[in-house]
């Protein structure tokens, strides 16, 4: 059959489902119409229904109870209305966009082939009858997973064995088919490459139309309690995570929301950038948050520090090991046994304070936290101290309402006070001296309810003493020897910890264990509803970091992604993460993914920034072709900054965006600054609660992570800006950023960095 010919059949095929979605659509929105009608009326509705009955228990009782059903019967209407609300969305979408692929199989030989089309989500026409089927559907599977022939795919009864008779793909735009792919027509890979030629946007795009058989994997797994991601720079991570919160929604639907799930982000711009993928695909957003944002969450008193500082701090060879010590599992062991140690003694305490004066002393409470035998854990411990504190508080809230100052107080109270130091409480009181006592506790007892917030919020427990205490016992917990300490460079260490929390600062490698060993003392337990735990580029956490976020949802599994070649931060010390996870996950539990192939960049720019690692060698570029990139050493920054308006002129005839990526922010406002006074219209990036914008945009490197633009200008790849090996994840970092073009600019003489590259991969303007 010609092309023409087969385009015409789907297409009128297309047009019959189109005309079915359409009624569909009509149905819903009556639905919508009505549950919002039925919602009203029962809210109408209900005082007339409801008998207000409160003067016997069982009056209350039936009251109580015409309430709760009231409140069910108007929930479920709610579910109704957003349910179908939400289906009308997705048919919105469908209406446009019915489906993307159609496959024709054979269970068996003597069987009809079956033909089925797979789009967003499914739709049928009658029970039983799909039209289109969901994506993530178990027979879906084979689109994505197989060529022609024989292919299997997972059912909940098992694995199943199908013989692929034809796979085809569509590119439809408002409900017409503009091309038609067969896949056995070897031209398997031209939507993707449709996909990947695109233009950039600050916002993410679903791949849902050219899952990849790899990719799939990672999407459909639902067996491993560690799944480990490590895929090269563009490989499809990011895409593959979200697509994989989308399958298990549905995977798991009725058991599984989108509120079981969190996702860990790099910073809160690329959360933004992500942020539309999941409502994309007709799911609702998880929740998403940066590492950042949840330990400053928990430690209001206390400054973590910012992305920006972590990336601009300077370390001298000894910090460089304290901080390694500090992002280690050894670290953590030693705090977990530290704090056992705390059961017997060596707790820190601080004075309850009453108006200025100590109400509670440190030592009386250290006396009750020690006075409860040794079944008594740490939890427990501060659970029966808290409970003595309130009751002796509340012993002397009773001495104080007697005393002669209070009742003599209270002679002076005017009716209006005195009506409302009664409040609700019936008068009925056994003698007046039982009404005084209580009419005094009523007039001091805000006055104390501070003190009783402190008892309750575990104010008397001195954290930050305590993990100062901790770092001073750990030369005795772990061997200093085998992180190159010395036993003075340790000690040099807690100084500095001490000075910075006395400006309220804190870095954010003790954050951690700070959090983890109050977390033991006050016997926090995790958070035992999220199912699904995300965390993109984990080449940037340590151990530490990972393990304290393993406690913090017992109940979850995680999907860990990252590349440690773009580690940079926890720069090389990255490469020995998968080995530290084994201690954390059981290896029979774990199941390691590697993506190789590389779809975001161009051949020529893959090529070129995979050449900067000394271990590139397998990452594999996707065959979209482009130009070299370019190199341009630019004599002074006069001849920097030209040449860079050249490029962005180009750029802004062709509306594409381009970011313009330097090191430190300092660099970056240097360099914005210059181009705005030129006259250019540019974003400045400076911090990571900014929106991303189209045009030119000037950025720091450690804000571009996981994003990607379609130009990149690395600004200044100097000698004298890149030239320890420890920058190498760094550049390839940057270069990775660039779908279709980039160019890099330095100043002089150009990093050492490149050396590596061989010279046919670029061209050199000087
Ligand atoms: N199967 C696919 N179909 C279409 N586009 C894809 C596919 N896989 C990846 N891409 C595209 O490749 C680009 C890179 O993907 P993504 O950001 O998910 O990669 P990543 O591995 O997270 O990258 P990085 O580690 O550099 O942050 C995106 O534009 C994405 O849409």
């Amino acid at each position: 059959m010609s092309a023409d010919k087969i385009k015409q059949i789907e297409q009128q095929h297309m047009d019959q489902v189109i005309a079915k979605i359409k009624t569909a659509e009509a149905k819903n929105q009556a639905k919508i119409k009505q549950t919002k009608a039925d919602e009203q009326q029962l809210q109408a509705d209900f005082p007339n229904n409801l008998r207000i009955k409160t003067e016997t228990y069982s009056g209350m009782f039936e009251t109580a109870l015409t309430v709760r059903q009231q409140q069910q019967l108007l929930n479920e209407r709610q579910n109704d209305w957003q349910h179908a609300v939400r289906r009308l969305d997705i048919l919105k979408k469908m209406e446009r966009k019915p489906y993307f692929a159609r496959i024709d199989f054979q269970e068996s030989a003597n069987q009809q082939p079956e033909t089925i089309y797979i789009g967003l989500g499914s739709f049928a026409d009658r029970p039983d009858n799909f039209l289109i089927y969901d994506w993530r559907a178990p027979i879906s599977s084979i689109y994505y997973d197989g060529q022609l022939g024989k292919v299997s795919y997972q059912t909940t009864a098992g694995q199943q064995t199908v013989d692929v008779k034809l796979k085809r793909q569509f590119l439809v735009e408002n409900g017409r088919i503009l091309t038609v792919f067969d896949t056995d027509q070897t031209v398997g890979d031209q939507l993707l490459l449709e996909a990947l030629g695109e233009k950039s946007d600050t916002k993410m795009k679903s791949i849902v139309t050219t899952i990849q058989k790899e990719q799939n994997k990672i999407i459909r797994d639902t067996q491993a309690k560690l799944l480990f991601v490590q895929g090269a720079a563009g490989s499809g991570k990011t895409s593959a995570v979200l697509q994989r919160a989308a399958y298990l929604l549905y995977r798991y639907r009725g058991n599984l929301t989108s509120s079981q799930l969190i996702l860990f982000s790099p910073n809160q711009l690329f959360n933004d950038y992500i942020d539309q993928v999941l409502p994309d695909l007709g799911e609702q957003n998880m929740v998403q948050l940066t590492y950042y944002q949840y330990t400053q969450h928990r430690l209001p008193r206390l400054q973590v520090e910012t992305l920006q500082q972590r990336f601009e701090r300077q370390m001298t060879a000894s910090q460089l090991q304290v901080n390694r010590l500090k992002s280690s599992l050894a670290f953590q062991q030693a705090t977990l046994a530290y704090a056992k140690t705390l059961e017997i003694s060596g707790i820190c305490f601080r004075d309850l304070k009453f108006h200025g004066k100590v109400f509670f002393s440190r030592e009386q409470i250290q006396k009750i936290y020690y006075s409860f035998n040794q079944n008594y854990h740490l939890r427990n411990r501060l659970e029966a101290t808290k409970e003595r504190l309130i009751r002796r508080l509340n012993r002397r809230v009773d001495q104080a309402a007697v005393s002669d100052e209070v009742q003599k107080q209270l002679q002076t109270v005017t009716p209006a006070q005195l009506a409302e130091l009664y409040g609700n409480h019936p008068r009925n009181f056994q003698n007046a001296e039982q009404e005084m006592k209580f009419l005094g506790r009523q007039l001091i007892i805000k006055e104390y309810q501070q003190l009783q917030k402190k008892i309750q919020r575990n104010s008397f427990v001195n954290i930050t003493l305590q993990y100062w205490h901790f770092l001073k016992q750990v030369p005795q917990l772990l061997d200093l020897k085998q992180f190159q300490l010395s036993l003075t460079a340790w000690q040099q260490a807690i100084t500095e910890f001490k000075q910075r929390t006395l400006n309220h600062q804190i870095l954010l490698e003790d954050a951690a264990a700070y959090l983890q060993l109050y977390d033991l003392i006050i016997g926090k337990r995790g958070n035992l509803e999220i199912k699904q735990v995300f965390i993109d580029e984990v080449q940037d956490y340590t151990p530490y970091q990972l393990a304290f976020i393993q406690r913090q949802y017992p109940r979850a599994r995680f999907t860990l992604l990252g590349d440690l070649n773009q580690a940079i931060f926890t720069k090389k010390a990255s490469y020995g993460l998968l080995d530290q996870l084994g201690q954390l996950f059981s290896p029979a539990e774990t199941k390691v993914v590697q993506l190789t192939k590389s779809y975001r960049s161009t051949r020529q720019i893959t090529e070129f920034s995979r050449q900067i690692l000394e271990n590139g060698a397998q990452i594999e570029p996707f065959t979209r072709e482009g130009g070299r990139p370019q190199i341009f050493l630019a004599a002074n920054e006069e001849q920097m900054l030209t040449y860079a308006l050249k490029q962005l002129k180009k750029n802004q005839n062709k509306a594409k965006t381009t970011a313009i990526i330097g090191k430190t922010l300092a660099e970056c406002q240097q360099v914005a600054q210059q181009l705005i006074a030129t006259g250019q219209q540019v974003t400045l990036i400076k911090t990571e609660n900014q929106r991303l914008a189209q045009g030119t945009i000037v950025v720091p490197a450690f804000l571009a992570k996981g994003l990607e633009f379609d130009e990149v200008i690395v600004w200044d790849a100097s000698q004298a800006n890149y030239q320890a090996d420890e920058q190498r994840q760094l550049l390839y970092t940057i270069c990775s950023r660039a779908m279709h073009r980039l160019v890099i600019i330095a100043l002089k003489k150009l990093s050492p960095l490149f050396d590596r590259v061989d010279q046919n991969l670029y061209d050199l303007e000087k």
